[in-house]
């Protein structure tokens, strides 16, 4: 039996996304909640065959009943919920917004399942973790485990661009790469890590055809939202990346699995790997101290069970630039998080 909440499930991401989680069959419920829309698309849901339970909530009162409805007795809650891009906007510009919805969400997630993995889709990511943490902490609830910035996407997007630049037949699956993406998700604190990977990547050559792939990956999300033209960001591939990480955290927390996705977390030190992933991030970066940054994690029941840090003493000269750019950057996005939060 486990429960899952949308908040937000009647946007462009929600509503894919809540569609994969109804095909689900390790999910008896799933929770949608909305401040719009809610009801036609929950209803819409609820008539596929499927053995998972759909229950919608729309916003409601001031105590907002709806919102603690869709999370009572929730295991995991994914939050695609908030404003998304139009062309001209950074994800940063979106903060203002999204950090008050979040703050409000955040309040209601600790008043009401505690101990939910709390799935983070809002952007900008790299400061709406922060809110989300600085909030359970206020209310003595939070659990770094247990938190996660979804930035599966980047990972995603990294596979298939490398895919569409192999020239050899058998690298030309996406699903043959597993790319790891650390750092944060917007533009340059976006790094992915091409050179360690398994199975072993042929670095494209020359070089600048590998800064321009790596360039690609960064800038990706502005892509869609040119291509979108006004009509938001990208959802489609969102919902595919949201299930894909939820799908890990429901298959580790409930078999014996060990699964390993990068994520974006706080480097709490009771983490095996969080204090070996805050030196070398140091080192590597000239004296940056961050508490928040994506990593490989091991996931498991608990959620995260230790940080896979060894990834950052294995990257190349090119990919240790990109990291130092990357914290100057991500550096000032947590604390633009911390100040709202605190
Ligand atoms: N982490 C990532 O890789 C990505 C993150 N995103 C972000 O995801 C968010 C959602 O994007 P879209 O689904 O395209 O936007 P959307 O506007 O289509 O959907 C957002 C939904 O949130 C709802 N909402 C607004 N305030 C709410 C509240 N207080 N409680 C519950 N729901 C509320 C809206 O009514 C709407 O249905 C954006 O912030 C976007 O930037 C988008 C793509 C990738
Ligand atoms: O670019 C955006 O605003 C949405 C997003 O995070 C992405 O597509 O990576």
């Amino acid at each position: 039996m486990v429960k899952v909440t949308v908040l937000g499930a009647a946007g462009g991401i929600g509503q894919p996304l809540s569609l994969m989680l109804k095909l689900n069959p390790y999910i008896s419920d799933l929770a949608l909640y909305d401040v719009v829309n809610v009801y036609g698309i929950g209803t819409d849901l609820s008539h596929i065959d499927t053995d998972t339970r759909v229950t919608y909530h729309l916003k409601s009162d001031a105590g907002d009943t709806g919102l603690v409805e869709s999370l009572k007795g929730s295991d995991i809650v994914v939050i695609p919920a908030g404003v998304p891009r139009k062309p001209g906007m950074t994800r940063d510009d979106l903060f203002q917004i999204n950090a008050g919805i979040s703050a409000d969400i955040a309040s209601a997630i600790s008043d009401t399942c505690p101990d939910a993995f709390v799935l983070v889709i809002t952007n900008p990511v790299n400061s709406i973790v922060p809110v989300f943490a600085e909030t359970f902490k206020k209310k003595g609830t939070f659990n770094p485990r247990k938190l996660f910035g979804v930035t599966t996407l980047d990972s995603v997007r990294s596979n298939s661009f490398i895919a569409e630049l192999a020239s050899h037949e058998a690298d030309q699956a996406p699903t043959s790469y597993n790319i790891r993406v650390v750092g944060g998700h917007a533009g340059e604190t976006i790094v992915p890590l091409y050179s360690v990977c398994a199975p072993h990547v042929y670095l494209l050559e020359p070089p600048e055809k590998m800064d321009e792939l790596v360039h690609k990956v960064q800038y990706a999300g502005d892509l869609v939202v040119k291509a979108k033209n006004g009509g938001g960001s990208a959802t489609l591939s969102m919902a595919y990346a949201g299930y894909k990480f939820l799908h890990a955290v429901l298959a580790s927390s409930t078999t014996e699995q060990s699964i390993i996705e990068s994520t974006y977390i706080y480097l709490d030190d009771s983490i095996p790997g969080a204090k070996e992933t805050k030196a070398l991030v140091k080192s590597i970066s000239g004296g940056a101290s961050l508490d928040y940054f994506a990593m490989p994690v091991v996931l498991s029941k608990d959620g995260v069970k230790e940080i896979k840090s060894d990834i950052l003493t294995r990257i190349n000269d090119k990919e240790k630039e990109l990291l130092r750019i990357s914290c100057r950057k991500l550096a000032g996005n947590i604390k633009t998080g911390l100040n709202f939060g605190q």
